[in-house]
């Protein structure tokens, strides 16, 4: 190993207290984009990124992108623009991560405050955010800080881009990126995100692919107002009736989207691609292990990783005024509004997707033939990515988890969606890597998201590590 990196490596061990530390303050700021109310919170993360970030000496610009639309007179948070170096004899790295959390309420069942990062016997360190993203956009600024207290030469310019809006779809960041490309992106010569999870407990990975995702609420009204069901029950056509059948069409129970059309889009699967899923370090074992029971639809390891990188899913998430509170109420809730989403693989285009669901929607409803009213609208979409890995930006990484954790690191697409990470690639016109930090254990959007001691510091190397080995490729 380079002694420099040996160095480096040795200071992240020696500031991992102060590390946590600053994962603790992050924690600390509930920065839930999905809440209104909660918005100056997520204004307060992204100016505590900004004086971490200035108070390292890299220069910082505040972007604020306007109104959140559909939300009239609400403020879209800032994005966070940063440049560490300027040196034109070193290659030029853009980052991305996000500092807007989902929302956590310690009652859905957390076993320890949300916001109060807990360090447990285990070292696994329980928080909103831990994981998604504060950790590995932390990892960033840990890994210029551990630099300069080694003494060791920064050895890439490094551009930062953390938005506080990625679990709402990334309001107001395409444009930015579109707009930028040429401008404060204009050096970058590969792009780095850190927001996706290994796919086990043990083996690090490179993420070549993202899937889609298309939100969508459906609201159902009738009566106009919450009604007593002993008065009214039997007399009225009730809103969540109609909407619970109606969401009863979308999916079955083993997953099968049961909307005309939609699975056409799907690209086919080839020979090639088949034979990559058998050679995964990934078992049933680690999918039981992360979902924390055996209740998967497939038995297969191969099958599994299918129905998470390259098959649509459809997932119901809730009711919006649907009765929900402990106890028993008697009540017929007069609007209900469902929320569900589907996750888009190639070669589904989001418009057509759109398409297909609103007019499923509008012919079950037909069949209800109800009296009640019903509007489906789209949240959001962001678009599924997938990239190929024969790059030096994915051979550096590659390097990196070779010098960090001493294994050679598998290839995997991931089931989740970054929505800006095709919009990086269009505009930059750059080879986009993603490198995860965390492990599938760590409970991301669930209760008790935690990132474990030994991701975040090993992580921290291992991006400070992937730089060197970027600054080390040779050019093509
Ligand atoms: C993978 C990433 N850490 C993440 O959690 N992304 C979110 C993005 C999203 C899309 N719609 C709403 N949020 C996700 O995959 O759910
Ligand atoms: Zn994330
Ligand atoms: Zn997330």
């Amino acid at each position: 190993m380079a002694p420099q990196l040996d160095t480096y490596f040795k200071t992240v061990d020696e500031l991992a207290d102060q590390f946590i530390d600053r994962l603790r303050k992050a924690v600390a700021i509930p920065s839930v984009s999905a809440d209104p109310d909660l918005r100056p919170k997520v204004v307060e993360m992204g100016l505590f990124l900004e004086k971490e970030l200035l108070a390292l000496g890299a220069t910082v610009e505040k972007r604020y992108p306007g109104e959140q639309p559909g939300f009239p007179g609400l403020q879209l948070p800032p994005i966070i623009l940063s440049r560490y170096g300027s040196d034109p004899k070193k290659r030029t790295i853009l980052v991305y991560g996000h500092y807007d959390v989902q929302p956590a309420l310690k009652e859905d069942g957390w076993a320890t405050d949300p916001w109060v990062l807990t360090v447990d016997e285990k070292d696994r360190m329980y928080g909103r955010g831990s994981t998604d993203d504060k950790g590995p956009v932390l990892g960033w600024l840990n890994a210029i800080e551990a630099h300069q207290k080694a003494g060791i030469d920064f050895p890439v310019n490094l551009l930062m881009c953390f938005e506080g809006m990625e679990e709402y779809g990334s309001e107001g960041l395409d444009d930015l990126i579109i707009a930028e490309a040429k401008k404060y992106f204009k050096d970058a010569d590969a792009v780095c995100i850190s927001d996706n999870y290994w796919l086990g407990t043990e083996k690090p990975c490179l993420t070549y692919g993202l899937r889609g995702c298309s939100y969508y609420s459906v609201e159902v009204t009738g009566p106009g107002q919450d009604l007593h069901s002993g008065v009214y029950g039997g007399t009225v056509v009730e809103p969540m009736t109609d909407l619970v059948n109606l969401l009863g069409t979308l999916v079955d129970n083993k997953g099968k989207i049961l909307i005309e059309g939609l699975s056409d889009l799907v690209a086919p699967l080839t020979e090639e691609e088949q034979s990559l899923y058998g050679d995964i370090a990934f078992t049933m074992d680690d999918l039981y292990e992360s979902l924390g029971s055996k209740t998967t639809i497939h038995e297969k390891k191969e099958e599994a990783l299918m129905a998470r990188w390259r098959y649509p899913s459809l997932s119901i998430h809730g009711i919006e005024g649907a009765f929900s509170a402990p106890g028993a109420k008697t009540v017929i809730p007069a609007k209900v509004t469902a929320k569900f989403s589907i996750r888009t693989v190639p070669n589904m285009q989001p418009d057509e997707v759109d398409a297909l669901v609103f007019k499923h929607i509008h012919k079950a409803w037909e069949k209800l033939n109800t009296k009640n009213k019903v509007k489906p609208e789209l949240m959001h979409a962001g678009k599924w990515w997938v990239a190929s890995p024969k790059h030096w930006n994915f051979s550096a990484a590659t390097k990196a988890v070779q010098s960090v954790f001493g294994v050679t690191p598998d290839f995997t697409r991931e089931g989740g969606s970054i929505p800006v990470t095709l919009t990086f690639e269009q505009a930059t016109g750059k080879n986009v890597l993603l490198l995860p930090m965390g492990s599938s254990t760590d409970a991301a959007h669930s209760i008790n998201e935690k990132l474990d001691k030994r991701n975040y510091i090993e992580g921290t190397k291992l991006l400070g590590s992937y730089l060197h080995h970027v600054a080390e490729e040779p050019q093509v």
